[in-house]
């Protein structure tokens, strides 16, 4: 008898997706048979070269498109649409973060439409915005953020709902080397510190390198698949410089 998958535990089956209407003759597909199983609390890296369809796989997983047919499942639930249990990271903070509202508004955005008290939303609110170093800018405007303040708040903003899966598309794709070094870090310590599932998409092998668990390549488009899936036995934080991380930069280079 197999154990019951934990709820934040991701299983993709045969998965297919065409953006041509249904029922159309030739079906041109984005991806095609995709199968994945990513681990509760596991750090899975998607990586893909541009347009190859990393943004359509996380958005299925997420639940914002429909597949065309196959299967994913979230633990014992099949997706259909988005859900408490996921929560996305875009590249682009300014899309995702009210103008409106203060950092610490923001942040507690979700927890006020569950209708958490505000003494809870606060307690949550200032764990968060510590985690990601934000102490002393919680009533700052998003407008008197940098690129990376930004986009630590949207970190926050989704850590505060403490979904079971964050699914991260090319987060820190806009930051300049230096802060994103320092997200990285951060999100590699958050992440061992909540026992999160993660999905990261990036283009980036070295970024790839310095996060995943398992790496899975995927192939140039049109009917992308996951040709390739590398286990990264390397501790954290990782060394750049060591020879097994060359090495492991070298294979996984031979793809592309
Ligand atoms: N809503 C849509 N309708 C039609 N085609 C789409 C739609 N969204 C994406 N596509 C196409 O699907 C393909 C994969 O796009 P996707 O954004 O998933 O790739 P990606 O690997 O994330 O790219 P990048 O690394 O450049 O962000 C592209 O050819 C894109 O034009």
């Amino acid at each position: 008898m197999s154990a019951l998958p934990r709820p934040n535990e991701i299983h993709i089956e045969r998965l297919n997706k065409s953006y041509a209407p249904q029922g159309a003759g030739n079906l041109h597909y984005i991806i095609q048979d995709v199968d994945l199983v990513v681990k509760g609390g596991e750090f899975f890296v998607l990586l893909g070269p541009s347009g190859c369809g990393k943004s359509t796989l996380l958005s299925l997983i997420a639940g914002f498109v429909s597949k065309t047919s196959g299967q994913v499942r979230v633990g014992e639930n099949e997706v259909d649409r988005p859900g408490q249990d996921r929560a996305v990271v875009f590249q682009q903070a300014d899309s995702s973060l009210f103008p409106w509202l203060t950092v610490r508004e923001n942040v507690e955005f979700g927890l006020r439409m569950k209708r958490i008290p505000a003494a809870k939303r606060k307690e949550v609110s200032d764990r968060f915005i510590d985690l990601v170093g934000l102490r002393g800018h919680e009533n700052k405007f998003p407008r008197e953020l940098s690129g990376g303040m930004k986009q630590r708040v949207q970190l926050a903003r989704v850590l505060a709902n403490d979904p079971g899966i964050l699914l991260m598309d090319e987060p820190f794709g806009a930051l300049d080397a230096m802060t994103r070094r320092t997200m990285q870090r951060e999100l590699v310590n958050i992440w061992k510190d909540t026992d999160k599932t993660v999905i990261f998409v990036t283009h980036d092998i070295q970024e790839a390198l310095l996060l995943g668990g398992r790496i899975g390549i995927m192939s140039a488009g049109p009917s992308s698949k996951i040709t390739h899936v590398y286990d990264v036995p390397l501790a954290y934080p990782r060394d750049m410089t060591a020879p097994e991380f060359h090495a492991l930069y070298n294979r996984i280079q031979s793809h592309f």
